[in-house]
This record gives C-alpha cells, sequence and structure tokens, in this order.
C-alpha cells in the first residue's frame, strides 16, 4: 500500500489552543511530513495572522483544517486514537513511546480515520479526553523538563508515523473496528443500565467509568462486539424493569391483605 493511503487517514486533533501561532507552527509541521488532516477542538482564536505566519506555506492545511465544537465531534469516524501526554500523572490508560504506538496507528490508519489528540498548552489533555483514547503516548524527554511545545510534539509525531510508514505492511484485517461514536454509545447505554439497576448507589460513577473505559481501550472491541455489549444492556433494561413490575404487584397484594 501507498504510504500516502496511511497518512491519509490520520488527523491531527488539537484541542482548545490558546496560541494561534502554535496551530500555523503544527500545520507547518504537518506538511512537512506528508500530513494533512488538521482538526481543531475549540480553539481561542482561529483562523488568525499569527497562525497563517507560523504555517510559513502550509495555509492550505489551515484553510482545510476542520474547527469543531467537541472532541466527539473531532474524534467522528475514527477507530483508533493516540493520546499525547507530557505527564504520567492519573494514569488510567496504557502508556507508550512514540515508536511503540505506530504499528497499531498505522495498520488502523491502513483502513479507517485514526486520530493523535494533543491538549492544550497551559494544563495538556484532561482526564475526560484521555478517556476517550485506546493509548497514550508520551515522547521520552529530559525527565526534569518533560513538556514540549505543541507544535513540537506535533513534529516529533508527525516525522515518527512518517519515518514508520516508509516500509510499513499493513495485515489483512478483517474485523470491522468499532468507530469513536459507537464506543462512546456504548458507554453512555452502559451508564444508563449502571444506574437503573442500582449498580452506582455506594461509589462515584465517573472514577468507576474511567476504569470501565480503561478495559474496554485495552480490549479493543470490533463493532460487532458492542452491538453483542449493547444487546446484553438492553435485555437487562427489560428484565429489571420485569423485576420491579412483579415486586410492586407483590407489594400493592400485601397491601391490600
Ligand atoms: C505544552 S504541552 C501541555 C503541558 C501541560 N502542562 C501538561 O503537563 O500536560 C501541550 C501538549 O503537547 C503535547 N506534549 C508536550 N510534551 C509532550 C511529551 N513529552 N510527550 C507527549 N506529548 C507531549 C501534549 O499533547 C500536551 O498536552
Amino acid at each position: 500500500m501507498d504510504k500516502q493511503n496511511h497518512l491519509g487517514n490520520v488527523r491531527v486533533v488539537l484541542s482548545h489552543t490558546s496560541h494561534p501561532g502554535n496551530i500555523g507552527a503544527a500545520a507547518r509541521a504537518m506538511k512537512t511530513m506528508g500530513l494533512r488532516h488538521l482538526y481543531l477542538i475549540n480553539p481561542r482564536h482561529f483562523p488568525d495572522p499569527q497562525a497563517d505566519a507560523m504555517a510559513a506555506g502550509a495555509d492550505d492545511i489551515l484553510r482545510n483544517a476542520v474547527v469543531c465544537s467537541s472532541i466527539d465531534e473531532a474524534l467522528q469516524g475514527v477507530v483508533f486514537t493516540v493520546a499525547m501526554t507530557a505527564r504520567l500523572r492519573d494514569i488510567s490508560i496504557e502508556v507508550k513511546t512514540p515508536r511503540e504506538a505506530m504499528p497499531e496507528l498505522l495498520q488502523q490508519a491502513a483502513q479507517q480515520p485514526v486520530a493523535m489528540l494533543f491538549g492544550t498548552e497551559m494544563s495538556g489533555l484532561t482526564n475526560e479526553e484521555m478517556g476517550k483514547a485506546q493509548v497514550l503516548v508520551n515522547i521520552p524527554t529530559n525527565p526534569d523538563f518533560s513538556s514540549l511545545n505543541v507544535a513540537a510534539a506535533v513534529q516529533v509525531m508527525s516525522y515518527e508515523l512518517s519515518a514508520a510508514a516508509q516500509d510499513f505492511v499493513p495485515r489483512v484485517q478483517e474485523v470491522q473496528p468499532a468507530s469513536h461514536e459507537q464506543v462512546e454509545g456504548y458507554f453512555a447505554h452502559l451508564e444508563k443500565v449502571l444506574f437503573e439497576i442500582g449498580f452506582f448507589t455506594t461509589q462515584n460513577p465517573s472514577r468507576l467509568m474511567q476504569r470501565l473505559r480503561r478495559l474496554y481501550a485495552r480490549a479493543r472491541p470490533e463493532a460487532e462486539e458492542i452491538n453483542i455489549l449493547r444487546g446484553i444492556l438492553s435485555v437487562t433494561t427489560e428484565y429489571n424493569a420485569r423485576l420491579k413490575k412483579r415486586y410492586s404487584e407483590e407489594h400493592s397484594d400485601v397491601q391490600e391483605h
């Protein structure tokens, strides 16, 4: 397969970028390595002359950039997301180096859109944003000074991707991986059912949901597996409703006697 086919399925997603110059520098970094799809989640200033200036000729990438109002919008249709983190804090999912992450990223990109997600300049990615990825990637750095400028991080990842794509041969993949929206639909359904059956009464749902996200991120569920899991949830809801109905009938009998 042509290298361009892999790279053409890769989205660079920048979340809540504050400085428009960083968006331009990221576009330039992408273009030098053959990447073209830039997605921006709620950038503070965009379009902006500073972005144009820092793009230095990568203005086509800026022109075609997709501005989104949420991470779910930016990841729509994506089957594999790596989240870039400078700090190894509150680690909830697998952490890899760029080189370790590339084979899976390229394998998935051979057929479907994939994403590399970068955080905002001041605070990086939130736990919620990281929970939407399958893998965390940390660029190994000086442990005492580990935070790269976001555009520099885009440059490192774009280079690693382009280098790994040179002689990458994807495996034949017969299964259909679940898309971002299928996985998110499943989590929303799971959370609703766990509330219905009373599972959350003594637990902090967001913490528990983060742990469940980690479990499913490791499993990399296929589209069909998500359908099976949702089928189980639907039957659980029906069964729970029948139990509640029977309980209230029995209870009203007791009151009548
Ligand atoms: C300036 S950094 C944010 C720093 C923030 N204080 C933090 O600790 O997360 C902006 C973004 O660049 C990426 N980044 C910077 N350094 C990185 C590193 N060493 N490894 C992976 N990503 C990095 C991450 O996506 C990060 O959210």
